[in-house]
């Protein structure tokens, strides 16, 4: 049987959600999903509009029911759903309740196995109550810390014999897999909604779902190998999106511009000391990122001299509270350097400071191996713990804009697209 694909759409505006679902129709997607966000922000009028817009096509609410089973699904169905989600982890009295009224309304349900306990269980027993489908999900949040559904559709696929659907960030790559591991029915969101050429995402997700193992399944590295991948990718600002406005430093600017992706080896210097600077090029690594807060000014601890030798060690960047001097030849090196300020003179080698302690620079904490990036807006610090989970959301920032940008390209304009008056605080 060929496999499904559900669309699944998580925006918040009606008309750019039917017409991300024109595109992905397009390329090749049967199911349209009406995501939990959209219903929340437009209620079962999401459901009618595009119940009207697809007579035709398969229509999934997201309702992500908990309680009140048999209401919900009567909502929905009305609305128009063909098929209706909900929570697998709700109470066995509102799955039975949600199911009569499935059945007195002529539709289907999908039990959704996000944040269950026991799925493995859970599958099991909620294919005894009767689902029409059971969605091994890995929720929108879960999937920023690393998790995702392969793994556990697999050890649930041979146990039951229920229509399995999966979720939970899959690209062309992971849905090949999902189909190979058993799913019925591959529900994408972001890796299609979030494209700039959605049929084109779409067109990929289809080819790999009907020829899986044609999909050449690429490792993804380590961990810090993908954080550094990702980084390499977004800006500053979606980084800064993505920790809600925090991160970034105050004062620092491009001096030499380039981008920096690296961990940090921070520096602790005092006035007129160059000393804690200098060595801490022998202290980093390869791909590294200097950080150096110096309280003054007005005399220079990084200049020429260091920043050849920085370069002879492969350092990604420096980034300074304090001040630079020998701009000409430092810029022609091309080092990429971030500083508050220039000047052209220098104090001692000392040897007052520390390397590779807790600093503040640009107002931000910095420890080391956190990692540094910089652009020409800015430089931003991403505490190491919280790496992977916020390069993910930035990415996630990325994706987004870019789609924004293509629909500003077709003629829109920012506020209309967003609805932006229609959400502004009250
Ligand atoms: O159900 C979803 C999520 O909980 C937000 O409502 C998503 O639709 C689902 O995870 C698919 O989206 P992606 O994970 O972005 O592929």
């Amino acid at each position: 049987m060929t496999p499904i694909i559900q669309v699944a759409l998580d925006l918040l505006e009606l008309d750019r959600a039917v017409e991300i679902a024109k595109e992905a129709i397009a390329g090749g997607a049967d199911w349209i999903e009406i995501g939990t966000p959209l219903i929340k922000s437009e209620g079962m009028d999401a459901i009618r509009t595009m119940r009207k817009a697809f007579p035709e096509r398969t229509i999934l609410a997201d309702m992500k029911t908990v309680d009140t089973g048999a209401l919900e699904v009567e909502m929905a169905a009305k609305a128009g759903a063909d098929v209706v989600i909900v929570l697998g982890s709700a109470d066995d009295s509102t799955l039975l309740d949600a199911l009569r009224s499935a059945h007195k309304y002529g539709v289907r349900l999908m039990a959704d196995l996000i944040s269950a306990p026991d799925p493995v269980k859970r599958v099991v027993e909620l294919e005894a109550l009767g689902v029409d489908y059971v969605n091994v999900h890995v929720g929108i949040d879960q999937q920023m810390m690393g998790k995702d559904p392969i793994s556990l559709l697999r050890e649930i696929s041979h146990r039951v014999n229920v229509q399995l659907a999966v979720a939970g960030g899959l690209d062309a790559n992971t849905a090949a897999q999902a189909v190979k591991a058993g799913a019925r029915v591959v529900i994408v969101g972001g890796n299609i909604t979030h494209s700039d050429n959605v049929t084109e995402a779409a067109r990929k997700i289809r080819q790999s779902v009907d020829c899986p193992d044609a999909v050449e399944i690429c490792s993804v590295g380590t961990v810090d190998q993908e954080i550094r991948k990702i980084l390499k990718e977004v800006s500053t600002s979606n980084i800064s999106d993505a920790m809600h406005r925090k991160g970034a430093m105050k004062g620092i600017h491009p001096l030499v511009g380039g981008k920096i992706v690296g961990t940090a080896v921070t520096v602790q210097t005092f006035p007129g000391d160059w000393a804690k600077p200098v060595e801490a090029i022998d202290v980093a690594k390869e791909g590294d990122v200097i950080v150096i807060y110096n309280e003054n000014k007005d005399i220079a601890c990084w200049g020429g001299l260091a920043t050849w030798s920085a370069l002879n060690k492969g350092i990604a960047g420096v980034v300074i509270e304090g001040a630079v001097r020998d701009i000409d030849e430092v810029k022609n090196l091309g080092l990429p350097i971030y500083t508050s300020n220039t000047v052209p003179n220098a104090g001692d080698p000392k040897g007052f400071g520390e390397i590779n302690a807790e600093i503040t620079c640009g107002g931000q904490t910095v420890k080391p191996g956190d990692y540094i990036v910089g652009d020409e807006s800015g430089v931003v610090v991403i505490p190491a713990e919280r790496a992977y989970e916020l390069a993910r959301r930035a990415k996630e920032v990325y994706k987004n804009e870019k789609r924004l940008f293509d629909e500003i390209k077709r003629g829109g304009t920012l506020s209309e697209i967003m609805e932006l008056k229609k959400w502004e605080k009250h």
